[in-house]
């Protein structure tokens, strides 16, 4: 069996000063990864055969036809054909938007092959009038604001705004005018605001149905096409940002976080998808932009990469704090169930197991107000005065030191000497000091390469003790399966048991009756005259 471990361990490009530092700040945690496995379609149910299995509620296995190839992989959470578009938010989302409302930032990414589930996931079906079948942004909506109304101490602002990237391009899809002069558009770092795009309209909402409405006019514009694998497949990747401000009018402080919806383009086989002309670039560009995130998530994750190539690609260097950055990030793995899809599927699982160990130190986004500043401000001066006094009442008493009585020429030698005798010690002590300096850089050195082998080998321990909890995993999915065989053998060996008596007792019946029938002939026989 293998596991779904990837080569190398959990780690993070952050050196261990700044993520103590980054920790003491703001809390550090995994991405959190969701698979989520979608009912097969008309041809997967004609021809494919079932490639997926779940046991247990966070363990999916793969059982493939190529013999000896079986792979269970553990994410926080597996939903099956089964699950409805309430259980995936309420039990895998829904404490992101939470956390979004108390002012950390959040990111919701569907990940996975075409045709695998990604848009109903996020968005919900096309055209959908349907209120239990609404996806995840409709529905993150309704908490927003249900969550802001919970605080009518605070006063709100929401802003959102809607992208796509589409060829590597970036067109706003909350304003269809903005033409084909994509140079408008330039992905920018702020201090205060993160990373984000200059040039988008931003649209203020007050109520989940303004939200849903924008939504649902930038889907309508959304690059889409028909493939062989999905009539209504998205060329693009497309980013529902919602950026929340929440101003304390007390105090005056604000707290600002941003809230990314990200529902990729999903990764084609181009001869399975008919793929050709612009089909074929619009699929080679998907392909790559993808394949750049992998390329960012390997770096995040191998251990070793010092560098992470997040300006390789658009997609990549907005979704920046979504990866190792300041978010709560929550990635949903989308699949088919189908046999037809093995290969698409095991990769997407494995992109979902590697990104599950990014981490993340994400926190409280907070301004201060122009009177808390003040007030800190104030306690600064006070401080600083108070340094300020002490300094003053010393520099008196060396004043007076120094004035104190005429000296003879007898004594003034034996000052002098003194004088030189503490040059001369205080050069001592100085080389003594840069002596330690010199040894503590070099014990910080050490030090340093200890703790990285010990660190080296803490990942190993992760990496062993991963493969044994899926070894374990995997040994209780078999008890299980022995049990479930072990009890349906009890049950035949009953059932043939049961079997067994019933012969019996029938065939003891039969030879009772034969043998009253023998008896009767017997008799008849003796009645009958002899002739
Ligand atoms: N959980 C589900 N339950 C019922 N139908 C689903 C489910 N997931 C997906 N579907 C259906 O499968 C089809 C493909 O889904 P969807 O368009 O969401 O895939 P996608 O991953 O976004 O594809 P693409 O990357 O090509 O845009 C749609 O008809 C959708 O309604």
């Amino acid at each position: 069996m293998s596991v779904s471990s990837p080569s190398s361990s959990p780690s993070s490009p952050l050196t261990p000063r700044t993520r103590s530092r980054l920790s003491r700040l703001g809390s550090e945690t995994n991405i959190k990864v969701i698979c989520r496995i979608r009912p097969a379609n008309d041809a997967e149910s004609r021809r494919g055969g079932k490639l997926l299995s779940v046991e247990l509620e966070t363990v999916v296995s793969v059982c493939s036809k190529e013999p000896g190839l079986a792979l269970d992989f553990e994410f926080d959470r597996v939903f099956t054909e089964d699950s409805s578009q309430d259980e995936v938010y309420n039990e895998s989302v829904k404490l992101t938007v939470e956390d979004f409302v108390q002012g950390y930032n959040g990111t919701i990414l569907a990940y996975g092959q075409t045709g695998s589930g990604k848009s109903y996931t996020m968005m919900g079906p096309l055209n959908n009038s349907i209120s239990q079948l609404r996806g995840i942004i409709p529905r993150i909506s309704e908490t927003i604001f249900e969550s802001c109304k919970k605080r009518p101490d605070l006063a709100f602002n929401i802003l959102v705004s809607f992208m796509e990237i589409y060829m590597e391009q970036i067109h706003d899809l909350l304003d269809p005018y903005s033409g084909t002069d994509h140079t408008r558009f330039m992905i920018q770092e702020d201090k205060n605001e993160g990373i984000y795009v200059r040039g988008l309209s931003e649209k203020s909402v007050t109520s989940p149905q303004d939200l849903e409405l924008l939504l649902n006019e930038g889907l309508a514009i959304r690059t889409m096409s028909s493939t062989q694998m999905n009539a209504d497949s998205s060329r693009s990747h497309a980013i529902f940002h919602i950026k929340l401000r929440l101003v304390n009018p007390t105090n005056k402080s604000t707290i600002k976080s941003n809230l990314f919806l990200v529902d990729l383009a999903g990764s084609e086989k181009v001869n399975k998808t008919g793929a050709t002309g612009h089909s074929l670039e619009e699929a080679k560009k998907i392909n790559s932009s993808l394949s750049r995130l992998g390329t960012v998530i390997y770096a995040l994750t191998d251990g070793k990469s010092v560098h992470i190539p997040y300006r390789d690609s658009k997609l990549t260097r907005i979704l920046q704090e979504a990866l190792g950055g300041n978010s709560r990030t929550t990635l949903i793995v989308t699949c088919s169930p189908s046999t037809m899809n093995e290969n698409e599927t095991i990769s997407t699982l494995r992109f979902g197991a590697r990104a599950k160990n990014i981490r993340n130190v994400a926190h409280i986004n907070m301004e201060l107000s122009p009177s808390q500043m003040k007030e800190k401000l104030e306690q600064l001066e006070i401080d600083n005065r108070v340094q300020q006094v002490y300094i003053s009442r010393l520099e008196q008493e060396l004043g007076q030191w120094r004035q104190g009585p005429p000296l003879q020429s007898s004594e003034t030698d034996e000052i002098a000497l003194r004088d030189n005798k503490i040059a001369e010690l205080e050069n001592t002590v100085l080389t003594m000091k840069m002596e330690n300096l010199k040894v503590a850089h070099e014990e910080e050195l050490k030090m340093f390469k200890l703790e990285n082998t010990l660190r080296r080998l803490n990942d190993k321990l992760s990496d062993i003790e991963l493969i044994n909890l899926n070894l374990r995993k995997h040994l209780i999915i078999t008890e299980k399966l022995i049990e479930s065989r072990d009890n349906r053998i009890n049950k035949l060996e009953q059932f043939i048991a049961n079997q067994r008596m019933q012969v019996q007792t029938e065939s003891e019946s039969f030879e009772s009756k034969l043998a009253h029938l023998k008896d009767r002939i017997d008799a008849h026989e003796e009645t009958i005259p002899i002739s």
